[in-house]
């Protein structure tokens, strides 16, 4: 198993802006990186840029490296790449205002570059580094950081009863894990009922939870399964601190930036070099375990999240689907999940 602490420790660094060797590695994350900090990273000789596979393909370079087409592409620092023009070449969103001048000359990357760019990803940022400077405030492994899975870290933290607007009786369940800083919770609704309760995976989505937004589904799913599970009797809802389908709430809103450039979800996920899921549903696995169902009813129309469950051990003999009706705003995105993504009604 991964030691999460190095991870964290690791992931902590690349926030602050901080170097961060990995097996020796040494990656500055581009976007908290500050002039004095490349400073003493360039101190001995300048670092290169580490990019995505995907941001290189944007670039038109991953044509350059052969073999790995869509792996991480490792940039030659030509003098002109300051820390504005890095930040330019890390940032799609910002494609349209400056575009891009180049040349670029791509180098091999080395074996590390994935995870690397894996721990930048855990950490919210883009996935675009300094590489190869000098210094490290934190160490890990590559290992360690590929296999590193919240899930297998997971505690209940404190439990309480919480009255909620469809059950007075309801309890909400914290967890945590060493490692990662999400704190999901899980609200149980009504009582065991002796059938498998009907559960709800929600991943947070602060926009449509909480704002209102009518550019997605999330609000009105939610509390159309918190109505579900109350009518039920029975039933569990985990709510995920997964925003932005795992890519975390600045880079949700950079990839609404792209869609307002006129990509759909899917490709500005991609765009930003993240996959167009980065999810990882086995939290919410280790969730039901700890609360001691394996066997439940699940709402969703995301066909992923049916495979997450049961190939960690839930048995799902039923999918209950969850149909919104669209608004003008979010029908082109629920078009695009049924397209793209595989969602089913
Ligand atoms: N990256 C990204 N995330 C988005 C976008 N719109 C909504 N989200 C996030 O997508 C997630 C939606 O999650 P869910 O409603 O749990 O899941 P789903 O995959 O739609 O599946 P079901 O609703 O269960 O059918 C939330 O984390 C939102 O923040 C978007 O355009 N880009
Ligand atoms: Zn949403």
């Amino acid at each position: 198993m991964s030691d999460p602490r190095a991870v964290a420790r690791a992931v902590d660094a690349l926030r602050r802006g901080w170097p961060v060797a990995v097996d020796g590695l040494s990656v500055l994350a581009i976007e908290t990186a500050d002039d004095g900090g490349l400073a003493s990273f360039d101190a001995e000789t300048p670092a290169d840029l580490l990019i995505s596979g995907n941001r290189a393909a944007t670039l038109k370079l991953a044509n350059q490296r052969e073999g790995t087409p869509t792996g991480p592409v490792r940039i030659a620092r030509a003098p002109w790449i300051d820390l504005a023009a890095a930040t330019a070449i890390a940032d799609p969103q910002r494609d349209l205002a400056t575009p891009l001048k180049g040349p670029f000359r791509t180098m091999p990357a080395a074996p590390e570059s994935n995870a690397a760019l894996r721990l930048a990803r855990l950490a919210g940022l883009l996935p675009a580094l300094f590489v190869g400077g000098a210094g490290s405030e934190a160490a890990v492994g590559a290992d360690d950081v590929m296999a590193y899975r919240e899930a297998d870290h997971l505690r209940i933290a404190s439990r309480a009863r919480l009255p909620v607007a469809v059950a007075e009786t309801a309890e909400i369940v914290a967890f945590r894990s060493v490692g990662d800083a999400a704190e999901h919770v899980a609200l149980l609704i009504g009582s065991p009922s002796g059938s498998p309760p009907l559960v709800r995976l929600h991943s947070e989505c602060l926009t449509g939870d909480a704002l209102g937004s009518l550019k997605c589904d999330c609000g009105p799913q939610l509390r159309h399964a918190l109505a579900a599970m109350a009518d039920g009797g029975w039933g569990i809802l985990l709510y995920l601190r997964q925003e932005g389908r795992g890519i975390g709430l600045v880079n949700k809103l950079r990839a609404y930036a792209l869609q307002d450039q006129g990509f759909d979800t899917v490709d500005a996920n991609l765009r930003l070099g993240f996959g167009d899921d980065e999810r990882d549903f086995s939290v919410a696995a280790a969730m039901l375990g700890l609360l001691g169902q394996n066997r439940i009813r699940l709402l969703t129309n995301n066909p992923r999240k049916v495979a997450g469950l049961e190939a960690e051990g839930i048995a799902i003999p039923e999918r209950v689907p969850l149909a919104i009706p669209p608004n003008p705003h979010n029908s082109a995105y629920l078009d695009a999940k049924r397209r793209k993504s595989g969602h089913q009604l």
